[in-house]
């Protein structure tokens, strides 16, 4: 999706400090930039994430958490379509997309949720953020407003994965560690992945997914464990903490898909 045009690294200042991030320059249409920022305390572990646009006194920036297997890349279609006057960013989670170094710690999403503070707290937003996740990114949104409120002005949760008391077969399965039903270890697995994730019918040429089967197969061993820990450490606690979320005072919208099988 990206064609790097060039990388230098940049020194950016903002109120109150000055940071350096290595930027490449994408020649994605969309005029959106890719930053790695390297963490202070392990300079091998870098977060990736794009950027489009600038901020805005009096206007929140949105922040884009993707879901489990996924990367920033999936929010691309979505941020196109955002008028240039909102800052966006749209970030890859540890153990996904082009985000590097982070241990299997950081796999735990109460981790995760204290490392996207810290990332946050670094970008220096002069507004509380309004964060949008998908999927299991829209459980991480949910738990980092339930950490930081005073760091979100609002939240948007699509698709949230269900607590245990709404648990769905999909996830049942999961949980017993069926991990294939979402990470598929043949391309018959994934190509009727395909079709359950997508409602709409979207025509992919068998060609084209055997190649998106090969990448995934790069990472299907570290996403494995992803759900290992997740279902380990995370899963059990996220009825509660989506039975909290009424004491958020944000506003914030949750859409959910009836025929969501996941
Ligand atoms: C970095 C790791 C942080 C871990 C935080 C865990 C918080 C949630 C706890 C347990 C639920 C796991 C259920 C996973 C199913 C999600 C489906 C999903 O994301 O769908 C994808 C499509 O495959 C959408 O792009």
């Amino acid at each position: 999706m990206f064609r790097i045009r060039q990388m230098r690294k940049l020194r950016v200042t903002m109120p109150g400090r000055t940071i350096e991030i290595y930027t490449k320059i994408s020649m994605h249409r969309a005029g959106i930039k890719k930053h790695f920022l390297p963490m202070d305390d392990d300079m091998n572990a870098k977060l990736c994430y794009c950027e489009k646009g600038v901020e805005v006194v009096g206007q929140p920036s949105l922040v884009f958490i993707h879901g489990f297997s996924s990367s920033k890349s999936t929010w691309l279609s979505v941020i196109k379509h955002i008028p240039d006057r909102y800052h966006c960013i749209a970030v890859d989670l540890p153990g996904h997309g082009e985000t590097v170094g982070f241990n299997e710690e950081y796999y735990i999403a109460t981790n995760v949720v204290d490392l996207l503070k810290q990332f946050f707290d670094r970008l220096n937003f002069i507004e509380p953020i309004c964060l949008v996740g998908g999927s299991m990114g829209g459980a991480i949104a949910a738990m980092f407003a339930m950490k930081y409120p005073f760091d979100v002005g609002m939240i948007c949760v699509l698709s949230p994965p269900p607590g245990e008391e709404y648990e769905t077969d999909m996830v049942q399965q999961l949980r017993l560690g069926k991990y294939h039903v979402i990470l598929p270890e043949t391309f018959k697995q994934y190509y009727a992945l395909m079709k359950i994730l997508s409602k709409k019918k979207i025509p992919f040429a068998r060609s084209l997914a055997k190649t998106y089967f090969k990448i995934h197969l790069r990472t299907l061993n570290q996403h494995k464990r992803i759900l290992q820990i997740a279902f380990e450490y995370d899963y059990p606690n996220l009825g509660e903490i989506y039975r909290q979320l009424k004491y958020l005072m944000c506003p914030t919208l949750i859409i959910w898909g009836r025929e969501d099988q996941v």
